[in-house]
């Protein structure tokens, strides 16, 4: 259809080839072509933005794309000010997604391709605070399709398992069933599939969306979920020895370890587009209640205990699925996860206890350098 752009082609429009973010525009500018229809060895590196990078996911999807893509091309951004090893790891800027023209700047001045939309309020923090849950994720979002359609961006917007509700199918959950969440988490999330999909049908935006289980992680706590009990769990086997579990025993829920859910975000935003048979996929590793996560840990911990003191985080669980049906994404996407819960407690202890070790010398360092 289009003749494939050349070197020549931008040379003669006076740009620099090894300036890959010149080249990008050039190829726009001359030929229209998405990345997509590039020819391979012209593709050069996608220029990432990452909001709400500083959450649970952010720092572990960056670290894996700066593998992939090179570290100054995978930048970082939230609104609060970044940990020291966020900042030496790549770029960090400030991008507040409640403001339109901060967030063109940023991606004009920084020639991003891909935008991935991390920032959120998760279902428990979110009915703490209805009107700022409204506010960034949905507001919020708003801005986030507005600008990724004017730049023509590649844009990921993760869905949840909240955003299904009690008359939904629990087990298995289809991609396509019914959609009445009873949290503005829940509500957020499916207008922003909704809206995804009709910017995509409309101004044939590029929208990917996975529905996410809960996710589990040893390096970045969780930012105030109905799922974060499943994390918590591991940093009380390492300490106390004893969990206060703020759901019943046999709330079942699906759940992922990060590296699966970081893997999966990379692989999605990675396909071609042909290879993308709907917008919106749910994504499926384990589902495990309280009780049979505690067992897997006990086998490691034989001293551990567990209490069951359910708060108002149960009642959000209660309406939210407890497998996720993910054939299409194992057959559109080739997802396919690596973690089960076997391999999760072991990888999440490792983790947690080599954590531990690594503050007690640190601390006992300091200690002797101050005497
Ligand atoms: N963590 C999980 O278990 C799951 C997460 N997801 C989704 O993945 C995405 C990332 O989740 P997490 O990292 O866990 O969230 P998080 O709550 O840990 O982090 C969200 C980040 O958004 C930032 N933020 C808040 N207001 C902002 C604003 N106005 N502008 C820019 N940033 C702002 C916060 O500072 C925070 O760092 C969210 O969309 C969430 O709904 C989906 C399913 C499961
Ligand atoms: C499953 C999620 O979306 C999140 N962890 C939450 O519990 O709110």
């Amino acid at each position: 259809m289009f003749p494939a752009i050349t070197k020549s082609v931008c040379r003669s429009a006076g740009h620099d080839l090894q300036r890959t973010q010149l080249v990008r525009h050039c190829v726009r500018f001359f030929n229209g072509f998405s990345q997509d229809e590039m020819p391979v060895e012209e593709t050069p590196a996608p220029r990432i933005l990452i909001t709400g990078g500083l959450g649970q996911l952010g720092s572990g999807l960056a670290s894996l794309l700066r593998k992939k893509y090179g570290a100054d091309n995978v930048i970082m951004s939230d609104i609060v000010n970044p940990p020291r090893h966020v900042r030496e790891s790549g770029r960090y800027i400030y991008a507040d997604i409640l403001d339109f023209k901060n967030l063109q700047e940023k991606v004009v001045n920084e020639g991003i391709d891909w935008l991935i939309h991390f920032s959120a309020l998760l279902s428990a923090v979110g009915e703490a605070n209805v009107p700022l849950a409204i506010k960034v994720n949905i507001e919020g979002m708003h801005n986030i399709l507005e600008v990724s359609k004017q730049y023509k961006l590649r844009v990921f917007i993760p869905s949840t398992i909240g955003a299904f509700g009690p008359t939904t199918p629990r087990n298995p959950t289809p991609d396509l069933t019914i959609q009445r969440p009873q949290t503005i988490y829940g509500v957020a999330k499916v207008h922003a599939e909704l809206m995804g999909e009709y910017y995509h049908q409309k101004y044939g935006l590029d929208f990917r969306c996975l529905r996410f289980p809960g996710i589990i992680s040893a390096e970045t706590p969780p930012g105030g979920g109905t799922t974060d009990y499943s994390t918590e769990i591991f940093h009380d086997a390492v300490t106390t020895q004893r969990h206060e579990c703020f759901l019943e025993h046999d709330t079942r829920l699906p759940m992922m370890y990060i590296d699966d859910c970081t893997r999966a975000t990379a692989e999605v935003m990675e396909l071609p587009e042909h290879r993308l048979k709907q917008r919106v996929y749910n994504i499926q590793a384990m589902s495990f209640t309280p009780a049979e996560i505690y067992a897997e840990v006990k086998k490691h911990v034989p001293d551990m205990e567990i209490e069951y003191k359910p708060d108002s985080r149960q009642a959000i669980a209660d309406t939210w699925p407890q497998v996720l049906d993910d054939t299409n994404a194992r057959l559109d996407l080739g997802w396919n996860h690596e973690y089960d819960l076997p391999k999760l407690v072991t990888t999440m202890l490792t983790k947690i206890r080599a954590q531990k070790e690594a503050k007690q010398r640190t601390t006992a360092q300091m200690e002797a350098a101050a005497m």
